[in-house]
């Protein structure tokens, strides 16, 4: 595909990614760790749940018919307890107390809560509420019965879904194997986070906010620290980030400038490039390219495109190698309040923040300047607004795309019921 200097459209490139990574190898985690994981096989139910039918409150198992017309004292047979055997079938006239969970007697089929009832004396009740049949019952593999495939392989192991493993009385689950990611920032220029000040140098941003971005997935990164534009150097770190890691983050070092060493160092290093410019902004020298033994992103030096570029098609491979069916993050319709001038050739991003509005529309607001260097606009998104190649401009009241980030989904709990 050839694509004029702009470089690739959005979409052809996360296409390409798409295309080109696979779900990885599988491996067994304990329950305990596997929340965020996805599940790699089938999973059948071996037994009914409830193996019998159960009683949902607490109050007093009877015969339907009995309890027909109200009130009506019946004899109380047993209590039975959650976790426990009845021990007597249920004849005309009689009924059981029983507690919320535990299996009816034979004979019962409905069960009259404990607020409908008053104690007589002995073992006599008074029911004051009839019950129909199967009313406060949960019957026989009303959860799952025997042989139904409950989970399927690609299932998120969300915290409900752990529920159901621990319900399946799976300890060890099998899962896709979490890729392994190594982050590496170029640069002369860069100072490390715990190298004193020095007023020339930039302080290296690109490598913890990029190590926070595959936290949120998951994902402990290996940060390989600061190469330096020369090329022994860096190309025995990209040589150790191309070794142990299955996705290779590198930042800067990719543009035109003389120093930019990355592209050639990964090519002679056996990485072959299926991009290295994209139809964007920000974020428009964005590399992507595999090799024997994975995949490598050269994302571009500044901050907020290095991050933008990593939400846009770093996350949805890192997403698709975990095993992921749903890889891309959600987008939705908003109202612009803002008039926003945007690249005419370029798709671009601009940072956002969300509201909405009485009737729950979304509203967004550009966090303020738009720099590729300013981190905080990052900081105060809530989305990335898609302003499509050939607008140039946008203005307020414009329906907009807007892709959410992690924290677009939270709002303060004092605002219960509004849409802010
Ligand atoms: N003649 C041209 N120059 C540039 C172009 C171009 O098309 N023609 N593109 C510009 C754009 S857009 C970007 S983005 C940058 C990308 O360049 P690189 O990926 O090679 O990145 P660097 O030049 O190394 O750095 C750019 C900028 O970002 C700062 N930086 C780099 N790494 C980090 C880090 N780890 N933490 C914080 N900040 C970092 C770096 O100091 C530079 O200021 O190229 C433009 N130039
Ligand atoms: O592509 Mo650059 O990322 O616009 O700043």
């Amino acid at each position: 595909m050839v694509f004029d200097e702009h470089g690739w459209p959005v979409d052809a490139a996360l296409r390409c990614v798409l295309e080109t990574v696979s779900p990885l190898g599988i491996e067994r985690v304990p329950l305990t760790r596997a929340r965020g994981r996805v599940l790699a096989e089938d999973l059948c139910a071996s037994r009914d749940l409830p193996p019998s039918a159960v009683s949902m409150m607490d109050g007093y198992a009877v015969r339907s018919t009995d309890v027909a017309t109200v009130p009506v004292g019946l004899a109380v047979t047993e209590e039975i307890c959650a976790g426990r055997q009845p021990r007597f079938a249920l004849a005309a006239g009689q009924c059981a107390r029983i507690m919320t969970g535990a299996p009816l007697p034979a004979g019962a089929d409905g069960v009259v809560r404990v607020e409908g009832s008053r104690r007589l004396s002995g073992d006599q009740v008074e029911l004051l509420e009839s019950a129909s049949i199967g009313h406060h019952v949960r019957p026989q593999g009303d959860s799952m019965r025997a042989g139904d495939v409950v989970m399927q392989a690609g299932c998120e192991l969300v915290p409900g879904a752990i529920g159901v493993l621990a319900t399946l009385k799976v300890v060890q689950v099998r899962v896709h194997r979490l890729p392994r990611v190594a982050i590496l920032s170029t640069g002369d220029e860069l100072e490390a986070l715990d190298a004193p000040v020095d007023p020339l140098k930039i302080p290296d941003a690109n490598s913890y906010a990029l190590m926070a971005q595959v936290q949120a997935l998951g994902i402990e990164p290996d940060l390989l620290g600061i190469a330096p534009d020369e090329p022994v150097a860096l190309q025995a770190a990209l040589a150790r980030g191309l070794e142990i890691a299955d996705v290779l983050l590198v930042s800067g070092g990719f543009s035109v400038g003389e120093h930019d060493y990355v592209q050639q160092t990964l090519q002679a290093l056996g990485v072959k490039q299926h991009f290295g410019r994209i139809a964007m902004r920000p974020g428009h020298p964005l590399m992507f390219g595999s090799h024997a033994g994975g995949h490598v992103f050269g994302l571009p030096g500044n901050p907020v495109s290095s991050m933008v570029c990593f939400e846009l098609f770093v996350l949805p491979a890192l997403r698709r190698l975990m095993g992921h069916r749903r890889v891309c993050r959600t987008e939705v319709r908003a109202r612009l309040l803002e008039p926003i001038r945007t690249h005419p050739q370029r798709t671009e991003f601009v940072r956002v923040r969300l509201t909405r509005d009485d009737e729950g529309r979304w509203l967004a607001r550009p966090t303020g300047a738009q720099g590729s260097a300013l981190l905080q606009s990052m900081m105060l998104a809530d989305g990335l607004l898609r302003a499509p190649v050939g607008a140039g401009g946008l203005a307020a009241g414009d329906e907009v795309r807007v892709h959410l980030l992690d924290q677009a989904v939270f709002r303060v709990a004092d605002t219960f019921g509004e849409h802010t």
